[in-house]
């Protein structure tokens, strides 16, 4: 288990008080407010809405820009049959459980979190050891709690709560009704028992058009289906070449069942995500691999987890990929790159793990699965799932619409061998199937080898054959022997056809942000012994690169001489492209710096008498609250290489003359 939530400075974090700055600060807020808010909704201020555009700035830089990428911007708003096709209107769901005394409904797999991880508590506070669960927000804090009375648990007892826990995501809702009835967890506020989980669809359904007399769209979940859609044209934009990389930044759209932890569950959200397109028979390999082999990263497999425990080991990539600790070379190169984006961010690399998903938590057709995992006062939490999603996707969209989601490959040497193939009699197909004949006709044309076979000898039997047709009236469709022939014959390919496998990292950017700023927060304690007593002041370290506001201007007080240097500096700035503000109010100067320590700006500049003699200023870094003293030409040079993160502070600082001079408070 992770160590206790700390600051940087080893203070115990304390949530309330960070809620309280960026509610006050007005960094997020809850929609809708003024009309008593809705659950799962927020709207973000000003200072989190520029940290989120920053974000969204080195997100391009890091990911688009440096790998190539194509990225687009696909509709929000989904036809149903696409999400029929890609599986979300059967399976995207999670289960909840309703109380029949109270009508309460909760997500079944966090009220046996809840239940379990209170109950731990209660028995190590009974030991007298401490033991971290998670911290309850205030919602679930103002509801009382009925559970069985625990003291103390037995040993064996205990060891089998940590290991439910440890394998949680790896049940499903007979697994889940098991654990209920096992460890008798009943409604949390009425004490009766719950009625059985059963599954609830996340996506939000809708009407397009007004002559809908039912919903027939949905409000996307994620964006990749907008992306594999447009592969065709996306490997045409590529001229034919692979591997290449689809990304898309939008909103996605879930119906959470208990919406709660701040930004963290939430109904509607930012999400960056990348689809890379690999030939399956590369062995998945990627050439910058060698370029990242000898990285490390915390890493906690599957069978660590199965065994119910969350030990985490260290381990380079290359090692990781060599072991098949991690399937492939595609996926580690990605798990590196979102490694090093998150620490470029201000992410605490001690609170940064990947978590590999058990085989029943991961979708049927996935190859291998890993989440960046921030560690907060939430406990661990899943921050960027990286995905190897096979040729899933791709595959049942070109089994529907018959579109040619396929790679083609010129051969050097012709290839001869022997295929299945199927000829439909089409004058027959359209008057029998009318519109749903190029449906069946694609379901045909995505047919294996293997099953192919399998039918050939089904037709030869029975004269005819039953093939699946998901979306299509039972899902079955009969054909007879009058429709379909199947042979099998030589044939000479000049051309290799494909499908790609996707690899898909995909970024819940709130999730992130939020963890930020619970890793960047610490409290400085104000020791000035011109204080009676010493204050506690609040600072959100983020780094300069992502920081809302560059640098705050403060003259030393309203004297109309202070006034053209503010001007110029502001211009000379803005010209740097480097976010500015100033704050000419009548607070002191350290009250000043402090109020901006809060908002995370990493540089101060000070306007001052001696600026007015000999128009030299003042540098001030927020964490060190150290300053140099230079002319404004160098000291603005200076604060574009350290926001470009061309220059560090400790370079500046031994290179300008160092200003010493207490800040008035
Ligand atoms: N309700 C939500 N609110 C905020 N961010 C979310 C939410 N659901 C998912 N995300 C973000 O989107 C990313 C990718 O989504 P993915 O489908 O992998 O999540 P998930 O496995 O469904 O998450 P969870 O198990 O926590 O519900 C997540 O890593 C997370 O950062």
């Amino acid at each position: 288990m992770a160590s206790a939530t700390t600051t940087k400075t080893g203070q115990p974090f304390d949530r309330e008080v960070l809620d309280s700055l960026l509610k006050r600060t007005g960094f997020y807020m809850p929609s809708f407010e003024i009309y008593g808010g809705e659950k799962g909704l927020f709207d973000y201020g000003p200072p989190l809405t520029a940290l989120q555009s920053n974000f969204v700035d080195l997100w391009r830089k890091h990911f688009v820009l440096r790998e190539k990428m194509l990225e687009v911007d696909t509709t929000i708003i989904t036809p149903e049959p696409v999400f029929i096709t890609s599986g979300h209107v059967a399976k995207f769901a999670d289960f909840m459980s309703k109380d029949p005394k109270t009508g309460e409904i909760f997500r079944t797999d966090h009220l046996i979190k809840q239940v379990l991880g209170a109950r731990l508590k209660a028995d190590q506070d009974a030991r007298g050891q401490t033991i971290e669960v998670e911290k309850p927000d205030e919602a679930q804090k103002k509801k009382k709690i009925k559970d069985v009375k625990i003291e103390k648990l037995d040993d064996a007892v205990a060891q089998e709560y940590h290991e439910t826990l440890a394998k949680l995501d790896n049940y499903d809702g007979d697994g889940f009704n098991e654990l209920i009835k096992k460890f008798e967890i009943k409604g949390p506020t009425s004490g009766v028992d719950l009625d059985p989980p059963k599954p609830f669809n996340l996506m939000f359904q809708t009407y397009i058009g007004p002559s809908a007399d039912k919903p027939n769209g949905y409000l996307r979940p994620e964006t990749a289906q907008g992306q594999f859609l447009n592969f065709q044209k996306l490997l045409e934009f590529n001229k034919q070449k692979m591997p290449f990389a689809s990304a898309s930044i939008g909103k996605s759209f879930r119906n959470e069942i208990s919406p709660r932890q701040g930004l963290l569950r939430v109904r509607e959200f930012l999400m960056a995500e990348i689809e890379h397109y690999v030939d399956p028979e590369s062995g998945k390999k990627h050439d910058k691999f060698d370029d990242v082999k000898d990285v490390e990263l915390t890493l906690l497999n599957r069978h660590t987890q199965l065994a119910g425990s969350e030990k985490t080991e260290v381990m380079t990539i290359g090692d990781a990929v060599a072991k098949k600790v991690v399937d492939n070379e595609t996926l580690g190169y990605f798990i590196v790159r979102i490694q090093d984006f998150l620490l470029k961010l201000g992410i605490d690399k001690t609170k940064l793990r990947f978590r590999q998903h058990m085989a029943n938590e991961m979708a049927h057709y996935a190859a291998d699965c890993w989440d960046a995992e921030l560690y907060g006062s939430y406990g661990w939490i899943e921050c960027v799932g990286c995905a190897d999603r096979s040729a899933y996707d791709l595959t049942v969209h070109m089994r529907k619409t018959g579109a040619p989601l396929v790679v083609r490959e010129n051969l050097s040497e012709p290839k001869k061998f022997q295929e299945y193939q199927i000829d439909l009699n089409k004058k027959k197909l359209g008057p029998k199937f009318r519109k749903d004949a190029k449906a069946v006709e694609a379901a045909v044309e995505g047919l294996s080898q293997d099953l192919r076979e399998k039918l050939s000898l089904e037709l030869k039997d029975s004269g005819k054959i039953t093939i699946d047709t998901p979306g299509l009236g039972s899902g079955k469709t009969e054909l007879d022997k009058d429709l379909v022939t199947i042979e099998q014959r030589e044939v000479i390919q000049h051309v290799r056809e494909y499908t790609p496998n996707v690899i898909e990292p995909s970024f819940g950017i709130g999730r992130i942000l939020y963890h930020l700023l619970e890793h960047v927060f610490w409290t400085r304690q104000n020791t000035d012994p011109k204080d009676a007593e010493p204050s506690a002041r609040n600072v959100l370290s983020l780094p300069p690169l992502i920081a809302p506001i560059k640098v705050l201007l403060v003259p030393l007080s309203s004297h109309p001489d202070f006034k053209p240097f503010l001007r110029s500096l502001t211009t000379m700035l803005d010209e740097l492209d480097i976010t500015n503000s100033i704050d000419d109010s009548s607070a002191s100067i350290g009250k000043r710096y402090s109020r901006n320590d809060e908002l995370g700006t990493p540089f101060g500049i000070t306007v001052d008498f001696q600026t007015v003699k000999d128009k030299t200023i003042t540098l001030r870094e927020r964490d060190s609250t150290k300053q140099v003293r230079a002319s404004q030409e160098d000291i603005c040079q200076a604060i574009e290489a350290l926001v470009k993160g061309r220059e560090t502070w400790g370079k500046v600082q031994s290179r300008l003359p160092e200003f010493t001079s207490q800040e008035v408070d």
